[in-house]
């Protein structure tokens, strides 16, 4: 299955090394994806651009000089492992966690991680009550309300640290609900994979 990889790479052109990386984990997602639904069936055929581009996209956000980074929800690696891969060659300082609390999610992760070559942590355990990670960016996407997210960043993220959030198109909504207790400062930057999208780059975090 081609997934659309053309699409991808006429976006976001990757070195040789990176591109064999992204199709081991595709190889290895197609595989389990029957097992696991690790992401839905009839997104399986835009694979590359509605799953690796919209990860990708992440990536290209990431705060200047962020040297861990923290992906919520992960599920099958979205946007965090597809971060890690990008990061092997194009910023091989950063450390990247992936916190998923269902196990054969989790197994899954490590696998491509290892088959890939790419140094992450995988963290099976709830995001709530995992011990505050202290990380210079935290993402997710589709995990919670911003409201919610911003709760699982403030506990996650380092005192100047960037949540970065794929949101859809009630974000406009979720932003004017979270400001009923939070406190931030927030960047809009459009979905290069979806019109009505946006991502989020939330900073100056604090509780009402
Ligand atoms: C809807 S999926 C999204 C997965 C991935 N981020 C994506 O966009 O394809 C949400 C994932 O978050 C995980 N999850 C939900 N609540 C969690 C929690 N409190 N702690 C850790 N993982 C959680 C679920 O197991 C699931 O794999």
């Amino acid at each position: 299955m081609n997934g659309g990889k053309a699409a991808f790479l006429a976006q976001r052109p990757v070195s040789r090394e990176t591109l064999a990386r992204l199709e081991c984990y595709a190889a290895l997602l197609e595989k389990w994806n029957g097992a696991i639904n690790l992401v839905s069936k009839s997104t399986l055929a835009q694979l590359w651009t509605r799953h690796f581009l919209d990860s990708a996209q992440i990536f290209d956000l990431k705060p200047e000089g962020a040297r861990s980074w923290a992906d919520l929800g992960s599920g099958g690696g979205f946007p965090g492992l597809v971060i890690a891969i990008l990061a092997a060659e194009a910023a091989p300082e950063l450390r990247v966690t992936l916190v998923e609390s269902d196990i054969r999610k989790a197994t899954f992760l490590s696998t491509v991680a290892r088959e890939t070559g790419v140094q992450v942590e995988v963290r099976p355990e709830r995001i709530e009550a995992l011990a505050p990670l202290g990380a210079d960016a935290v993402s997710a996407r589709a995990l919670a309300p911003l409201d919610d997210l911003l709760g699982y960043a403030a506990r996650h993220l380092a005192p100047e640290g960037r949540a970065i959030f794929l949101k859809g198109a009630a974000h406009a909504q979720e932003i004017e609900e979270a400001l009923a207790h939070w406190r931030f400062d927030v960047q809009k930057h459009p979905s290069k994979t979806d019109p009505k999208a946006v991502i989020l780059s939330i900073g100056g975090l604090a509780r009402v």
